[in-house]
């Protein structure tokens, strides 16, 4: 018989998909507090490698656990084992500070020996949980609350006291937490941020610290960030300027960031410029914490955030920047300021434009057409903002790389926004991004009106007006073609051009939906079931950061967000595209992650951008990415002075 460590492990390493990335990611799980994750000297790694891993301490165990296994496991089992072993994270404080530090934290996990060792002991009660018993009790609280936002402020308190257990419980449950922590719940937690305001997460620049920027991101007390989300709050979602409370955003979006792309939460920083904001409500609100005056605009505004991308740089020069949620006024120019000289991308604009480009070409797939049929489409695209010209762009390419002309791609769009059909007679009003989509003729005319003449092939809504695709216009939208794609993109739910349930029902169950927030199956009259697929950039941009990071990227190219949408749509396995998934599951999300980033960074080496890839590491990139992807499991903690031999 095997020891109980050893069953732990072939449960663990055995089977699914899934698992094997775990496994993969063993080594990578440390966190330091030195610059480079596989820092510990080999003298240490020697005297720690008997150490037992939390996996030994469950409760109930019986064995001391310095104990050695007497059992040898079976062959296959070894592999599994030697993996199994984790370099000590060495800290420089200890005791109850050890305690209250979420990146250290195990609570009630620490075992005998550590409690001992870090000076925790009569700290804690007696008895040591294991992480899967520290989930379990966490998982029966949580199911427990009667609304999403109570689960969301839950799960945030859990960050705020042990990153571990709370990126264990995303990966271990992704499906159930993602809505919680993210889209569309952080919408929600946005609006009533100030007011429920617990402690600080991230770093805020205004007005009042010019001048002083350079200096502060020092006040971090982090020394190797590699992923930064920054919004200025003026476009959180499709509910508006949010000013400062929009700081949910890039914390939500850095917990996908840790726990789908395998950064390690001492690498991230969220971060909002607090540039003041625009919404009268919360200039007039005694509570609200951000400044309260109006929105800084002009050169102010553009120097403020050029001596953010400065001082960010400085301190951390590889570091990769991802804007957020800025007001496309403003978001394009930022993007085109800084994406050649610095490591950013916009994410509502690049990353959003890739993942609807994957899942385009699944739901191409899905009905049986070629996937290089996409200049053929018809592509009605309703909204033109930040979102809606991205996708209109990076679609626009993939047609080029497909080998279509640029007059058959720019044909295949109708581009709309509020006043109708963008048409050449508004030209001059217009971005110079959008104006190559401009069409012909029929300038302002209503996509009722653009569903009955043009009979698009695919619908995308990104326009933050709930309910615009009403029941006429989908119905048009059924009668032109067989098996229309419609995608309401916007966020969150309430923000959605339709639902899961309209879309089915007005289009008798055939269209192919994904939208930007989840939607459950909807079940219809005649018993059937239809599914339905989150498109959300939450596919593309952990990979896409992931990659860029691991190889130290000089820039992020639309060729590799090309790429990273070719990879995404190929995670897809054909029984989903059946019936008519267009993504992968989102439990599968570390997968897409890993497969995402190994492609980034191929394209990086192919276009000579790549400048911390070894020709060791470029041997097998797969294994290097899944060595590096961080996974959240307790590793043993020694005091940083006494391990020098
Ligand atoms: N699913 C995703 O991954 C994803 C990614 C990015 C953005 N989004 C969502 O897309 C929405 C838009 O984001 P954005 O950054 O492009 O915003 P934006 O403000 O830049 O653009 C909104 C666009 O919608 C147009 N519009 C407004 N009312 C309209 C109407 N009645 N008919 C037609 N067009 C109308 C506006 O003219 C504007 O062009 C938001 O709700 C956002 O949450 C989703
Ligand atoms: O945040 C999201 O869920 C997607 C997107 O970035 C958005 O702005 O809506
Ligand atoms: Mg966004």
């Amino acid at each position: 018989m095997l020891s109980s460590s050893a069953r732990v492990l072939a449960t663990r390493y055995r089977g699914n998909a899934s698992n094997s990335w775990k496994r993969n990611s063993q080594k990578a799980a440390v966190v330091t507090t030195s610059s480079s994750p596989t820092s510990s000297p080999v003298a240490a790694t020697r005297f720690f490698a008997t150490l037992p891993t939390e996996e030994d301490d469950a409760m109930d165990v019986k064995v001391s656990p310095w104990e050695v296994p007497e059992q040898v496991p079976d062959e296959g089992e070894w592999e599994g084992c030697r993996r199994n072993f984790m370099s000590p994270l060495q800290i420089s404080v200890r005791g109850s500070d050890i305690l209250t530090n979420p990146l250290y934290s195990k609570g009630t996990a620490f075992k005998n020996g550590e409690r001992d060792r870090l000076r925790l002991r009569g700290l804690l009660p007696h008895r040591i949980m294991n992480i899967h018993k520290q989930i379990d009790r966490f998982l029966i609280t949580l199911r427990d609350l009667d609304s999403n936002i109570r689960k969301n402020i839950m799960l945030e308190d859990l960050h705020d006291r042990n990153e571990t257990l709370y990126h264990r419980v995303l990966v271990d449950h992704m499906e159930e937490m993602a809505p919680l922590i993210y889209t569309p719940t952080v919408g929600q937690a946005c609006q009533e941020h100030s007011s429920r305001f617990r402690r600080p997460r991230g770093m805020y620049f205004s007005e009042e610290d010019r001048g002083h920027m350079a200096a502060m991101v020092y006040n971090w007390p982090q020394p190797d960030v590699h992923v930064i989300v920054v919004t200025d709050g003026s476009r959180i979602l499709g509910l508006g300027d949010l000013g400062a409370n929009g700081m949910g955003i890039p914390v939500g979006k850095l917990s996908l960031y840790c726990a789908a792309g395998g950064i390690a939460p001492h690498r991230v920083l969220p971060v909002v410029l607090d540039v003041g904001t625009d919404n009268k409500e919360l200039l007039e609100d005694e509570f609200y914490l951000g400044a309260q005056k109006p929105r800084l605009r002009g050169p102010e505004y553009y120097h403020l955030v050029d001596e953010f991308m400065e001082a960010v740089r400085y301190r951390w020069p590889n570091v990769l920047v991802q804007f957020e949620d800025f007001d496309s006024s403003v978001a394009q120019r930022l993007l085109d300021k800084y994406r050649n000289e610095h490591l950013c991308f916009n994410d509502d604009i690049q990353g959003t434009g890739a993942t609807t480009l994957a899942g385009l070409l699944g739901a191409i797939r899905a009905k049986g057409e070629e996937v290089t049929s996409l200049g053929d489409q018809r592509i009605l695209i309703v909204g033109a903002g930040s979102a809606g010209i991205g996708i209109a762009q990076v679609l626009y390419g993939a047609m080029l790389e497909q080998g279509y002309t640029e007059q058959q791609a720019k044909d295949s769009f109708f581009i709309c926004d509020q006043h109708g059909l963008i048409g050449e007679e508004r030209v001059g009003k217009l971005t110079p991004e959008t104006k190559p989509f401009a069409r012909a003729e029929d300038d302002g005319m209503s996509i009722v009106d653009v569903a009955k003449k043009h009979k698009p092939t695919i619908v995308l809504g990104v326009t933050a007006v709930g309910g615009l695709f009403n029941e006429e216009f989908v119905r048009e939208l059924a009668a032109g073609v067989e098996r229309p794609i419609i995608f309401p993109l916007s966020n969150p739910t309430v923000k959605a051009e339709c639902t899961a349930e309209q879309a089915f029902e007005w289009t008798d169950g055939k269209c192919i939906f994904a939208s930007g927030s989840p939607f459950d199956p909807v079940e219809m009259v005649d018993g059937k079931t239809y599914y339905t697929s989150q498109c959300n950039n939450m596919y593309v941009f952990p990979g896409v950061g992931l990659g860029a990071t691991l190889c130290g990227a000089k820039k992020v190219s639309d060729r590799m967000l090309y790429i990273a949408a070719k990879a995404l749509a190929e995670c897809v396995p054909e029984e989903d595209l059946a019936r008519g998934q267009v993504f992968p599951h989102i439990s599968k999300i570390r997968m897409v992650s890993h497969k995402i980033a190994v492609a980034v960074i191929e394209e990086a080496m192919r276009d000579g951008l790549a400048t911390k890839i070894s020709a060791e590491d470029a041997k097998d990139l797969n294994e290097f990415v899944a060595r590096k992807m961080y996974y959240p499991e307790y590793v043993p903690i020694v005091e940083k002075r006494t391990i020098t031999i």
